[in-house]
């Protein structure tokens, strides 16, 4: 089929080469608009695509290059997320309670501060990721902590889980000294975290939101804005418990198929093959099989999520009978001395209740 020159232009892959316009009348006086050069098609980008993608890597990269990020927080999450930046040529200054935590990322380039007060007087940013509610107020409120220095043009992004309430009060302090807040809570774990992989479940100042894309880019693979300080808090928290609930069905499964002398891996490769299908069943299935729980979620944390999830049923009166089953076994995992491990240890304390 011969098409007309408008026609391919509309073709998604259509690309010129060299070509130059000539106007010109015809006998009639009508214009006419004469094409010298080429037209190819191509799968591959344009030089005009290529060269407005370079344009924007090298903008993006001088934006992150001129931002100083301070982080809170160095544990299993913080420190990958913190590495990851530093990795991206972000400017990284840490702080962590147990100091000698801050050594590895020294090691890699970030600066380090004795308190969270020096973070936040040294960067226009600081990102915390910290254990609990209990440890973010702290970070915040306490002697040498955030509020001591937080000021007009400072941005606190707070990507620890904790409960609304907790983070309405910490964006009441930070605003009530001129500050801007940011919470921002992820959905994934280490290996995500290492990856740059998190879902990012933001809410808050907006304007701080759209400054701190360049590092959230880094850290994730989207970022969401959800709104008023507290809908981050309750996404997470809802994603959360759905997570524990279905850790719990899959354990009880696992410990089924076993005592009723199936094989607990055969198990695993039907549900793989099925609409039950998940990631995590993949992903912790073969380990928890060998009674192995190397850490990525804590145990200890993903009971706080359900017990925070919870109350967040309580005050909406949703009556959530699974999530508070599963609680109770989490609860029981943590009697038994299991809340450091992987939070798919929950396991244990299936397979105890049932000797
Ligand atoms: N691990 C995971 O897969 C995920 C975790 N999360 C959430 O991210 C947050 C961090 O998790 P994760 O990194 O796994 O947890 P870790 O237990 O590995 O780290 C907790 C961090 O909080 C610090 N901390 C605890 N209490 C205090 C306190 N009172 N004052 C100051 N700092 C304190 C710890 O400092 P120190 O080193 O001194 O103990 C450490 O830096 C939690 O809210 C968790 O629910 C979210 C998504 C995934
Ligand atoms: O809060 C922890 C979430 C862990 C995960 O999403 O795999």
């Amino acid at each position: 089929m011969i098409k007309s020159f408008a026609q391919m232009q509309n073709e998604s892959n259509f690309r010129e080469q060299n070509c130059k316009y000539f106007n010109f009348k015809d006998d009639n006086g009508s214009l006419i608009r004469k094409r010298s050069g080429f037209v190819t098609f191509s799968d591959q980008p344009s030089l005009s695509t290529i060269i407005a993608e370079r344009e924007r890597e090298r903008e993006r990269s001088r934006r992150v290059r001129k931002m100083e990020v301070g982080f809170l927080g160095l544990g299993i999450m913080g420190k990958a997320m913190s590495m990851n930046l530093l990795k991206n040529g972000f400017k990284v200054t840490v702080w962590n309670r147990t100091l000698s935590k801050c050594d590895e990322l020294v090691e890699h380039g970030a600066s380090v501060c004795e308190t969270p007060a020096e973070v936040i007087k040294k960067c226009k940013y600081t990102i915390a990721m910290l254990s609990d509610p209990s440890a973010a107020l702290s970070v915040v409120f306490d002697k040498d902590g955030v509020l001591e220095q937080i000021c007009e043009g400072k941005g606190y992004i707070d990507m620890s889980t904790v409960d609304a309430e907790t983070s309405v009060k910490i964006n009441e302090a930070i605003t009530g000294k001129g500050g801007r807040f940011v919470e921002g809570p992820v959905s994934g774990s280490k290996k995500p975290a290492e990856d740059g992989q998190l879902i990012i479940l933001a809410a808050g100042d907006k304007a701080l939101f759209e400054e701190s894309i360049p590092a959230f880019d880094v850290l994730g693979k989207k970022s969401f804005f959800l709104g008023q300080v507290g809908n981050g808090a309750k996404m997470k928290l809802i994603v959360n418990m759905i997570m524990g609930s279905m850790m719990n069905a899959f354990s009880e499964g696992l410990v089924l198929a076993d005592k009723s002398g199936l094989s607990s891996n055969t198990l695993l490769d039907i549900l793989d093959l099925g609409a039950m299908t998940n990631p995590m069943f993949k992903g912790k299935g073969p380990s928890m099989n060998k009674s192995s729980y190397p850490p990525a979620f804590p145990l200890k944390h993903q009971q706080k999520d359900m017990r925070l999830a919870l109350a967040l049923g309580d005050e909406n009166a949703v009556s959530m009978p699974v999530a508070a089953a599963a609680n109770e076994a989490f609860k029981k995992a943590r009697s038994l001395g299991l809340g450091d491990l992987d939070f798919s240890a929950v396991i244990e304390a299936i397979k105890f209740s049932r000797e």
